[in-house]
């Protein structure tokens, strides 16, 4: 890392700084146990300026936010419960666009049976949309934390990978090979989760977990981190839109560094829960060895590339 970086306000190096200087180890929601009750709780914020796409409705993102945040609850084995939200709007903003954004996070709760509790609300005269959601749950059983991961057990996920990657590459070339739908919003609003049911059942035996809001190869990265291990990956599960729609020498670079806030669960299990993974719905992609990094089976390496705030896409560490 070169020197100037080191003064650059990056979201990774504050990170970094406040987890050592606080003593927290990195994972997706904080935990909390009272009188046998465990609580998992999470709080993520929405930007427009860094989140919204000019081409996404805001009902979309509102829900994406709320998922986001949920997202780290779940993934975490607790059931989500609520959610408190604190929004700060510009009073630029017509009270339609306000309403259709706040829907988007009830249309989260309706989906989820959480209740939203409430939260806080600040009009200022110009800026940005930003929203803070907290979202917390009950855990019953086993945390599924960011470390825990043994050689031997199975790499999986749920969902598919890239949609989001279409998304930016539109965003940023002004094109792609297909037309962006309202269907491909929706997905994306909603993003890449299993069903609460079945992860719930699952995370019994899963030994690490973390979700894709970072983008594919990053999240590997940090999974393999938390644990200490080597991942090799033999299998991505693309998005078939991403195959139509990104240009075909770029597809896997789009999909591995480009991606993120998909939110699909990235796990490691023991290797004999193989058809219990697949009889859910969620696709082996590799396995855990002992070592460092994520690579290819073939040997080629998986950079430490993705989605860091203050730095953007692709910027290596
Ligand atoms: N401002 C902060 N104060 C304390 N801890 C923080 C802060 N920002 C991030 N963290 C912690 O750093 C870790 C990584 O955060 P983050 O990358 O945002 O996770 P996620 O992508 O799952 O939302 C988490 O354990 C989180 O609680
Ligand atoms: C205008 C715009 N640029 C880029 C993106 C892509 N993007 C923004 S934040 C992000 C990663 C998720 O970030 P954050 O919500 O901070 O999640 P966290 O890692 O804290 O869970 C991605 C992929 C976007 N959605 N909109
Ligand atoms: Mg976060």
């Amino acid at each position: 890392m070169g020197k100037t970086a080191m003064n650059v306000l990056r979201e990774d190096i504050i990170i970094d700084w406040v987890t050592s200087q606080l003593g927290i180890q990195k994972n997706d929601a904080a935990f909390f146990e009272h009188n046998e009750t465990k609580i998992v709780i999470n709080v993520d914020s929405f930007e427009s300026t860094i989140h919204l796409y000019p081409f996404v409705p805001l009902r979309i993102a509102g829900r994406r936010a709320a998922t986001g945040s949920l997202s780290d609850v779940l993934v975490k084995g607790a059931v989500p419960r609520g959610i408190l939200t604190a929004i700060r709007a510009p009073a630029t903003m017509s009270i339609e666009s306000y309403k259709e954004f706040y829907s988007g996070i009830i249309d989260v709760a309706k989906r989820y049976d959480l209740r939203i509790l409430g939260g806080d609300t600040d009009i200022a005269e110009t800026g940005s949309l930003r929203a803070d959601i907290v979202v917390f749950g009950f855990a019953k059983g086993k945390i599924a934390n960011r470390w825990g991961a043994k050689p031997g057990d199975l790499l999986a996920v749920s969902g598919r990978v890239g949609l989001s990657s279409i998304l930016y590459y539109y965003y940023r070339q002004n094109s792609v090979n297909c037309s962006i739908t309202r269907e491909m919003l929706e997905e994306y609003g909603w993003g890449q989760l299993p069903k609460p049911a079945e992860w719930l059942a699952l995370k019994e035996n899963v030994h690490a977990a973390i979700d894709n809001s970072d983008g594919l190869a990053l999240s590997l990265h940090y999974l393999s981190e938390a644990s200490g291990v080597k991942l090799i990956i033999d299998h991505i599960p693309l998005h078939p839109l991403a195959e139509e729609c990104i240009p075909k020498e770029r597809i896997l670079d789009e999909v591995l560094y480009n991606s993120g806030e998909e939110y699909n669960f990235i796990f490691t299990i023991p290797a004999e829960e193989e058809s219990t993974v697949a009889k859910l719905g969620f696709t082996v992609i590799g396995k855990v060895e002992e070592g460092r990094g994520v690579y290819f089976r073939d040997g080629i390496e998986i950079k430490r590339i993705g989605w860091v705030g203050g730095a953007g896409y692709n910027k290596r560490r």
